[in-house]
């Protein structure tokens, strides 16, 4: 039988691309009814306030906003169940394109909510919320939707964890980034840390960890982790984010979400998985309407 490069017979390869591409697929909008889950879901709510809004937009592009300006867009235990909820809700919404992460009033969002965490702050509580924020922040990274973050005033600690979930940043001028984990004695558990080594290379995450940095848009630029800097004061923000999205939105739904499958997979897979879930998602393409149409039309790329 023939072996791929990471040695895993080539079936079992194929067979492994292919679950993942089917699990992209599926809807999981049915919430996974595991019981640590459905438990720290139950003490979750015992932390109210804030919430998570979602805009539909017909133009295939949602607005997430974190929602508790009261707490710098803190979230609080329930904020943390509406997440996965606004997630679910993105997973079956076959129209959509793209994504924008925003917080409320202004600023991004500063972590977790401290008051909540104090609460919690036993390990197995802990471990159980962790848990449950990195699941729902791997399938907001993995929606078939081009996502960014726009960061106005604060990320902080698991705000800046939440913009790792997103494939782009997008920062305001008088914007900051900052892992402020190590100061709170603590290192990264939503899957900040993973995501940013991806990002930015591990010399940089060691920096922005290690460190605490303070990252602001010239230096988030230079190391990767900001695609663009928008200018306070000229226009709004959110229209102007929306101006950026749409230079990767514009086109098919079925075309855009594609193109998102095959670079996620490119990014999560061995070269061989991906390369079979490639051919998979170029089937779903192929001779499809815009593709047709494109032909027709005898498209010519001057
Ligand atoms: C470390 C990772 C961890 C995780 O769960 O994985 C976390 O995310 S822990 C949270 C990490 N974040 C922080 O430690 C933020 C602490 N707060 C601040 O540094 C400042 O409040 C700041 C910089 C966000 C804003 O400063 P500013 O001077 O502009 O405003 P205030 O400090 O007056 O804040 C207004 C109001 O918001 C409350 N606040 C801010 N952040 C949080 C938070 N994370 N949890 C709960 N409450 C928060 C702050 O206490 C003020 O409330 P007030 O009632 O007016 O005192």
């Amino acid at each position: 039988m023939a072996l791929c490069s990471v040695g895993r017979p080539l079936l079992q390869n194929t067979r492994h691309a292919l679950g993942w591409f089917f699990k992209q697929k599926q809807t999981f909008c049915c919430k996974v009814h595991d019981s640590q889950e459905e438990e720290i879901r139950k003490k979750l709510q015992l932390f109210p306030g804030g919430s998570i809004d979602l805009q539909k937009q017909e133009s295939g592009i949602a607005v997430m906003t974190v929602n508790n300006p009261a707490r710098m867009n803190a979230f609080s235990g329930t904020m943390m169940t509406e997440l996965e909820e606004r997630v679910c809700e993105l997973e079956t919404w076959t129209e959509g394109k793209g994504l924008i992460v925003r917080g409320a009033a202004g600023t991004f969002c500063s972590g977790s909510d401290l008051n909540a965490v104090r609460a919690i702050s036993n390990p197995q509580d802990g471990m159980k919320m962790c848990m449950f924020m990195q699941k729902t922040l791997t399938r907001l990274l993995r929606l078939p939707l081009i996502s960014v973050a726009l960061v106005e005033g604060k990320a902080l600690g698991g705000g800046a964890e939440l913009t790792t979930a997103c494939d782009f940043r997008l920062m305001t001028s008088d914007a900051m980034i900052q892992f402020v984990h190590k100061h709170m004695g603590l290192v990264p558990g939503w899957g900040g840390a993973a995501r940013l080594v991806r990002i930015v290379g591990s010399q940089n995450a060691l920096k922005l960890l290690a460190g605490s940095k303070k990252v602001d848009p010239d230096f988030g630029k230079q190391i990767g982790l900001v695609d663009d800097v928008l200018t306070v004061g000229e226009g709004n923000t959110l229209v102007d984010t929306e101006r950026w999205l749409s230079q990767f939105t514009k086109g098919s739904a079925p075309v855009i979400r594609a193109v998102k499958k095959v670079v996620l997979s490119g990014r999560e897979l061995s070269l061989d998985e991906a390369l079979t879930t490639e051919r998979h998602v170029f089937g779903t393409v192929w001779g499809g309407p815009a593709n047709l149409e494109a032909l027709a039309l005898k498209t010519k790329h001057k």
